[in-house]
This record gives structure tokens, sequence and C-alpha cells, in this order.
């Protein structure tokens, strides 16, 4: 089948930038859809495009008097979360996507994808959305060129990233971009009526690293089609940092300030639905410290002149969790989306038109659930699918950092991984130094939750909460990560310090035995504390753990017995965690740096496992 001499639009291109415009001719003639259009991300243009989706079922508009501008999805039920075993890195040689990633040579995706994509946009318009990760004042701002034929892609873009005539602009004849193209992978033959959530059966999620090049088919699920986030910001990227000397991580970023006015920044690594945005614009309970948000799940890290370690946020909206999120869990998230401007999908609608969720307070009388049924609190299952989210624009976040659009960032004083574990991982220890904190962070483990589709519930590794993210072989990112440690200048004093967290620990009935949310603001506070040499701390065969009295837990409701179990090191409970880690560092054979089986040995020896 040719191509139609003239797809209405692609001539239409804003832009000379030779390579760009070669690209986009050639996909248009590949998946042949009925017009091309050029984003400009114009208040007018999401006027046009939301109101396409209002009247294609696709969205909902809410109560303009509760949630201006805003608009309810739901999606196909089987299109809700990341597919990690659709994910692939598929490098020229297979050992450089290593034993955590689906690989397949890059000819043979091509083939299969190119085959996928041949008129997958019939009857549908191709969206070319020019975007940049991170501001674009830096000085080599991050570009990236989305083509996408989703309008529902194209308003989540306009959220989460700087995007439109501007950055096109800003792009120029000449600058590099990356190629990233998303298709529902749902073609309309003539006359076939459209659904409200086209998407496909079959899926890949797909990374060329060498060619910085990403291609999305199948899915219109946040994390596989909106391609600046995972696929961009951390599967490329992490490959870029590998090559020129710095780190993209699925961390969040804070700004913290003592009440003598000192001022701290931190970042914090947790899996997927595991705190990182809770954390980021957290309301301390503690008097006189404050929080501001930087970022809430990704940050790029780079050396300064100075050889402190500076974080910078690539995106530009939050795309959140929604159950759990509350006025009393999370306020500011809260007063964020009551700005509006937010898209809400596969939550619950309220008969006046608002958005519900499960943590929400006391459920209304009536709802219409996340697949469309009437639902009461009578009804069986939940409301809004457990990974239900909001996104909305990070400069509606009423602590947003005056730092935020900061090209160069902010500078780190420490590190958080942290995981969702029911028992063994204390509430907060500090390791002993960076190799040994990387040790802390390559076997870092954690429940799977609803952010991917799967078992919950299971613990499995998830090193830097990173697992599905790393567009390389993990052992060199570890490798990677040792490397960092030796900081740009020699002089590793510079570096964050590096803590171990777990929000998620429970008690003999079930029970969290720390209360978290806000008052994580107790352990931010220790670790400030610690980078002070003030607080004291009892040496663990797992690192430093507060004593009893070093931990700020006045005016809260905690038992002194739960308090201890949250922050008790099991020696039986960590001699079972050693063949797990053992089983998991095997994986990686030689790739796996020495000085991690030498901590290794070191957590052995202190733990007297022989
Ligand atoms: N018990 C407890 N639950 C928490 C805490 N922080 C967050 N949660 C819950 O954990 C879930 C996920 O939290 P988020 O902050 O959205 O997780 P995230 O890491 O940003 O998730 P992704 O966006 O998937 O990367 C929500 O339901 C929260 O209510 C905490 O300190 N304690
Ligand atoms: O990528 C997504 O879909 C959402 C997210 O932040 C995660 O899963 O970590
Ligand atoms: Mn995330």
């Amino acid at each position: 089948m040719s191509a139609p001499a003239t797809i209405p639009g692609l001539d239409a291109a804003p832009t000379q930038h030779p390579r760009l415009l070669a690209w986009v001719r050639e996909v248009a003639e590949l998946t042949t859809p009925d017009r091309v259009v050029w984003v400009d991300g114009s208040d007018e243009e999401w006027e046009r495009l939301t109101g396409q989706l209002v009247e294609a079922g696709t969205m909902v508009r809410l109560n303009p008097e509760i949630k201006p501008n805003s608009f309810w999805t739901r999606t196909d039920p089987t299109d809700v979360a990341r597919v990690e075993e659709r994910t692939y890195i598929c490098s020229v040689d297979e050992a450089d996507a290593g034993p955590t990633n689906n690989w397949m040579a890059p000819s043979d995706m091509k083939q299969l994808m190119t085959d996928l994509y041949r008129g997958c946009m019939t009857g549908r318009t191709l969206y070319v959305i020019p975007f940049c990760m991170g501001p674009l004042t830096a000085e080599n701002p991050m570009f990236g060129v989305e083509i996408t034929d989703s309008a529902y892609v194209v308003c989540s873009m306009r959220i989460m990233t700087r995007m439109g005539a501007h950055v096109l602009e800003a792009m120029g004849d000449d600058a590099v971009f990356v190629p990233a193209l998303h298709s529902v992978g749902a073609p309309l033959q003539p006359g076939q009526a459209d659904v409200a959530w086209p998407c496909s059966e079959t899926k890949y999620i797909t990374h060329f690293p060498e060619e910085r090049l990403i291609w999305s088919f199948g899915s219109g699920y946040g994390g596989n089609s909106l391609l600046g986030k995972k696929c961009f910001s951390l599967r490329i990227g992490s490959v870029m940092g590998r090559d020129e000397g710095w780190l993209a991580e699925h961390m969040l970023i804070l700004k913290l300030t003592s009440p003598e006015g000192k001022v701290y920044h931190v970042t914090g690594a947790f899996p997927s639905a595991c705190g990182k945005t809770n954390l980021a614009m957290l309301e301390p309970t503690i008097p006189g410290w404050k929080v501001e948000t930087l970022g809430d799940d990704i940050a790029w890290m780079r050396f300064g002149e100075d050889g402190r370690l500076y974080a910078v946020n690539p995106e530009f909206g939050l795309f959140g969790v929604a159950p759990g999120t509350d006025h009393t869990t999370n306020p500011n998230a809260m007063k964020t989306i009551a700005k509006g401007n937010s898209l809400f999908t596969n939550v619950a609608l309220t008969d006046d038109g608002d958005i519900w969720w499960e943590g929400m307070g006391e459920p209304p009388a009536h709802l219409t659930d996340w697949h469309g049924k009437d639902w009461t609190p009578d009804s069986e299952g939940v409301s809004s699918h457990p990974n239900s989210r909001f996104c909305t624009p990070i400069e509606q976040c009423p602590i947003l950092s005056p730092e935020f659009d900061n090209p160069n960032g902010v500078p780190i004083d420490a590190i958080l991984f942290g995981g969702r574990r029911k028992t063994t991982i204390p509430l907060v220890s500090e390791s002993r130094d960076w190799a040994h904190g990387v040790f802390q962070g390559a076997t870092l483990s954690s429940e799977t939750t609803a952010a991917a589709v799967g078992a919950v519930g299971v613990v499995r590794r998830d090193p830097m909460a990173m697992l599905p993210f790393i567009g390389y072989n993990a052992g060199d990112y570890f490798r990677h990560w040792i490397e960092m440690g030796k900081g740009s200048d020699g002089d590793a004093t510079k570096l964050p310090k590096i803590f171990y967290v777990n929000w998620f620990r429970r008690g003999d009935e079930g029970q969290f035995l720390w209360p978290g949310f806000g008052e994580n603001s107790r352990v931010l506070k220790w670790v400030v504390e610690r980078l002070e040499g003030k607080a004291e701390a009892v040496e663990t065969p797992i690192g430093y753990v507060p004593t009893a009295d070093s931990l700020d837990v006045s005016g809260l409701d905690i038992s002194a017995a739960d308090l201890e179990a949250a922050l008790k090191v099991d020696v039986e409970e960590w001699k079972a965690e050693i063949p797990q880690i053992q089983e998991w560092f095997d994986k990686f054979g030689d790739k796996l740096p020495a000085v991690l089986g030498a901590e290794l040995d070191t957590l052995k020896a202190r733990l007297g496992v022989e």
C-alpha cells in the first residue's frame, strides 16, 4: 500500500529542523494518519483538544465551580498501569541490557514494531509535541519530540512537561532531541466508530539506548505513553548519565529549612507508589521546620563546579497516586488540585461533578466508579483503581520552591533510599559511608504495588527504586554509582550522606508502626541533626539507627513499644535477608562491583553469618 501523496498538516510544519521534518514525514508515511497537527501548547489548543475528548467520551468536564478546567477520564480496564513485562531495552549488545531488563535485538524489534506501526494511525490525528525536560534555560536543554495519536497524551504532556511552540522555537534548526514515537495502536477504518479509550492488546514500550530513541505502542496509560517521563528522563536519561558522568534517578527533591533557618536539600528514591509525592509535599508536624517541593518523581543529579551534587527535576507537573491523598495526609496535593487545570484518571466521579477516591474521608452516598458503574458505600470493591492518578501543574503547588526553575538545580545534602516492607527494615538508618549507602540502595527491597501490572505485595529487590527504569546493565549502574562516590574533584566529603528509610513497617496486628506522612518530618529532623553531628545513634550491623531519645517524638501519639519495634534491627530477620541479597547479587556475575561484594561480606560478618 503506498502512502497518500500529502497528509494534511504535514507540510505546515512551523520549523525548518531537517532531522525533525524528516522523522515526522517518515512516521506519517508509515502510520498514515488522517492529518498532522503541530502542537503549540496554547490555551486555545487545550480548549479544542479537551473539547474533542469530552465529545469523544474520553473525558468528562468536572464542575467548574469545584475543579475549574479539570477533567475525569476512565481508561480501558486493561490499560491502568506500567507494563514491565512489555518494556524492552534494545541495546545493540544483549549484555548491555543486563539481567534485569527485557531485551530484543534492535533490528528485530524495529521490524516487529514497524509492522505494528504500519497504518496504525489511520482515521486518527498525528500530533507532534516538542518538549523539554528540565528548564529551557539550561546550558544544554534536554529536548525531546513525541509523536502520538492520542489527544489525551497531548493534554497530559502539556501538564507534565515544558512543551509547545516556544520549545520548538528554542530548538532552532539543529538542536539534538530524543525522538519518542507513541501510538495507542487502534486504527479506525472508514465508518468505524471510536471507543472512549482506544488501546491495543499488543503493547511494547521500547528503548534504543545507543540511538536515544523511544518507541511505544498499544497503551495510553501515563507511564507507558507520556514518553518524557519514565522512558526519556529515566531509561534513556540513565544511559546518558552513564556516558556523561551524571545520575538520572527515580527521586523526589525537597528543600528543608530548620528552625535556625539553615537550608538543606534532600532527595529520596522510593519505588512506585511508596511515598515520594507525599514526602516531597510534606507539611511538617514539628514546630519551626519548613518543607518546600522541588520534584516528586525524577531527579537529574550532576556535579557542580564546587564539587557538590546538584539535582534538577526534569518534569513540569505531578502525576500522583490518588488513593490515600487527602487533607490530612497530603494537604498540599489537595491545594494543588483545588486550583484546577488537572486531569484525573480512574478515580470516582461524584454526583456534583467532583472527584473522590479511597482515603478521602467518608464516601458520598453515590458515586460513578472507575468502571463507570454506580457505586455506593455498600458496593463491593473500591470506587477508584489503586493506581488511579491526578495529573496537575507543579507550579500550582503552594509550597513549590523558588529554585524549581533553576537550571543548575539545588545542592543535595542527603539521599534517602526507601521501600515498602512490613518487616526487617527499620524506620531509618544511616549508612557508614558512600559505598555502604550504595549497598543499601543496590539491595533495596520493596513490596510490589499497583503502579505496575502484576501481583501486588510481593517482596522484590528494587535497586535505588530503579528496577523498571535502569536503561542498561544494572551491574554497570552500580559501578557508576560507586564511581560517582569519588566526587568530581576527588573530595568525597562533599557528597550527600545516604540514609535508608521504611515508613511501612507493621506491628503484630498488621497496623503501621509509624504514623508516616507529616510525621516523617521527625525523621528528616534526625537526618539533618546527623549531618550536623548533633543527633545520637547506635551502630548496628546495618548502619546507624536513632537511639530511643534521639528521634524527636514530642507530642506524637506512639507507644514506646511501637517506636521500639519501628526502629528495631532484628538480627534474625536480617539473617533471613542474606540469601536473598546473595541470590540478587549472583545475577550480576562479574558485573557486580567488588566493593558491593565486600559490603555483603561485611554485613554477614557483622550479623555473625558464616
Ligand atoms: N502508611 C503510609 N503510607 C504512605 C506514606 N507516604 C505515602 N503513603 C501512601 O502510599 C501511596 C503512594 O504514595 P505516593 O507518595 O503517591 O508514592 P510515589 O512514590 O510518589 O509513587 P509513584 O508516583 O508511583 O512513583 C499513597 O496511597 C500514599 O497515601 C507514609 O508515610 N505512610
Ligand atoms: O510511571 C508511572 O506510571 C507513574 C510513576 O510515577 C511510577 O510508576 O513510578
Ligand atoms: Mn514514579
